[in-house]
């Protein structure tokens, strides 16, 4: 590809490159702009429109003039809404992953992969529509009924990171929509794009003016954005993905309207391979669980425990695998590693690299930032041996390749080392055998265990974390409940 010409060039419906933001149904310049930058090649994508507190208080009152009609709709209405919506992402597909690969860097296939997994949401909720069920309980005595009703919490709000652009903004917008919810979306600063286009298509299938607004703002203009969506007493729900330290500022400023959070933050996630285990097997789910986006995902194992008796097979058999990856711009071929998202993402792996060799660890491949390479954003997938505990990649969140393989000999050493974080997403281990299997699982805190998987998410599980990690659910059945309001309807007077 002609690294001069901007990859939007080559969009397909070109009317899906959005630069102003959607707010009351209406595209919407303001004032000020933002830059967009392809993280590959440094190249300036795009000037978004740079919103800020005053468009937050009119996105959030067109939200709720706006949410009466939708919510006044069947719940079939809003279905076949949402149902379209997910067909034009998909007849959508490339155009969407490619504005994903040039604002996020994900290689294209993987994009592509990201706007299926996104739509997936869409398809899910679009179905989880029709189920919004109450229930009917047993009277206390023969004059009374009493019902479970389920309606519509209300105006919802939603801050969304870069590492997944479209997926972690359906994974919140669909069932509040499919419950009779309106949405406030703050997209990533850093990848605004793909929101837009999404929006884009929304409106095409029927989304009606105000139930939908993305406010695109800099950092610190969502900050601003932030503030207001916390404060509102109209906002009644407010769903985050993002780091945890931002999600404990949301939360605190959430804290006076008493507003419901779902909260999906960071993780630390462990990957334990026993004895037991199938090492070829446990490769693959180690390669495809630490170096997806770059290793830039809440789930990816952060911290590889491997038993004494394979330690040696494993980091040979792992390194020789991650030997393989192909580094480079997401728009060529055969590229499975693309860059890092910015400068502070390199140099958080270089520090923790630096940090574990200094404390002992040895390179067994990579550990190279590759600053000569496009925008200096890509870093060599690493595999480090003798990582210990004292590292600072065994408490921190590296978000990028750097794998560190810890050594174990029993498993309630590999427990204990595995559950000692303040994080509780995503975890995972190998093993072959039948008890381990049920101990370990149970024994970790964690909201997910994948075993013999590297890769568990899909839109119909429950998607969340424990301690630290966030609030709530995403995805499945359970995904509805953060959407709707329970309440109880006492009739008496039935026998008059
Ligand atoms: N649990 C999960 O599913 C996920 C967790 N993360 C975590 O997030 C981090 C990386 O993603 P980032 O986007 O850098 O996270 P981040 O927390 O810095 O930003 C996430 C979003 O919050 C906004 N934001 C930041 N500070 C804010 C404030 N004071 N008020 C209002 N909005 C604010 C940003 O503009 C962005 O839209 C990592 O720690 C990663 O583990 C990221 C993705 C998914
Ligand atoms: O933000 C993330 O890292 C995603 O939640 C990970 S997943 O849903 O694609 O597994």
């Amino acid at each position: 590809m002609d690294m001069k010409t901007s990859p939007l060039s080559l969009l397909k419906d070109p009317s899906l490159l959005k630069t102003d933001a959607l707010l009351g149904g209406q595209w919407f310049a303001g004032g000020a702009r933002f830059a967009v930058h392809d993280p590959a090649t440094g190249l300036k994508l795009a000037d978004v429109a740079n919103l800020g507190a005053k468009e937050a208080e009119l996105a959030i009152a067109a939200a709720n003039e706006a949410w009466p009609a939708w919510k006044a709709k069947t719940a079939k209405e809003r279905s076949t809404i949402l149902r379209q919506w997910f067909d034009l992402l998909m007849q959508h597909q490339d155009d969407l992953g490619r504005l994903m690969t040039a604002e996020q860097g994900k290689p294209l296939p993987e994009a592509k992969g990201e706007v299926a997994y996104g739509a997936s949401f869409v398809e899910w909720f679009a179905e989880e529509a029709k189920r919004v069920n109450g229930e009917t309980l047993p009277q206390f005595d023969n004059n009374r009924r009493l019902l479970v009703l389920k309606q519509p919490i209300g105006v919802c709000a939603a801050i969304t990171p870069w590492n997944f652009p479209l997926a972690m903004i359906t994974r919140k917008v669909a069932p509040a929509l499919a419950a009779g919810c309106p949405v406030v979306i703050k997209p990533a600063e850093l990848t605004p794009l793909t929101a837009l286009a999404a929006a884009e298509l929304a409106l095409r299938a029927g989304i009606p003016p105000g139930v939908l607004s993305v406010l695109t703002a800099d950092a610190e203009n969502s900050i601003a954005i932030g503030k207001v969506l916390c404060a509102s007493d109209v906002v009644r729900h407010l769903s985050f993905t993002g780091s945890t330290e931002v999600g404990r500022i949301l939360m605190a400023q959430c804290a006076p309207t008493v507003k419901k959070l779902s909260l999906e933050l960071g993780g630390n996630a462990p990957f334990i391979v026993f004895d037991d285990a199938d090492l070829d097997s446990a490769v693959e789910g180690a390669f495809a669980s630490k170096y997806r986006n770059a290793g830039q995902t809440c789930v990816c194992t952060n911290r590889f425990y491997v038993q004494a008796g394979v330690y040696d097979a494993f980091v040979a058999k792992f390194a020789a695998r991650v030997k393989t990856a192909k580094v480079g711009n997401g728009f060529e071929d055969g590229v499975n590693q693309g860059p890092l998202i910015e400068p502070a993402a390199v140099d958080k792996v270089q520090r923790h690299l630096d940090d574990a060799v200094a404390k002992g660890a040895s390179v067994v491949t990579g550990g190279k930032h590759l600053a000569e390479l496009g925008a200096g954003q890509f870093f060599e997938p690493t595999v480090l041996a003798n990582a210990t505990a004292g590292m600072l990649c065994a408490r921190e969140e590296t978000f990028g390749p750097l794998a560190p393989v810890f050594r174990f000999e029993t498993e309630q050493e590999a427990i204990a080392a595995a559950n000692a974080t303040e994080f509780g997403l995503a975890s995972y281990f190998y093993s072959r055998d039948v008890g381990r299997i049920f101990r370990v699982g149970e024994a970790l805190e964690y909201g997910m265990v994948g075993v013999n998987v590297g890769i568990l998410a899909t839109e119909h599980v429950p998607f969340g974390g424990v301690k630290q990690s966030g609030l709530g659910r995403e995805g499945s059945h359970y995904g509805m409940d953060d959407y709707v309001e329970i309440k109880y309807l006492c009739v008496g007077d039935i026998q008059k």
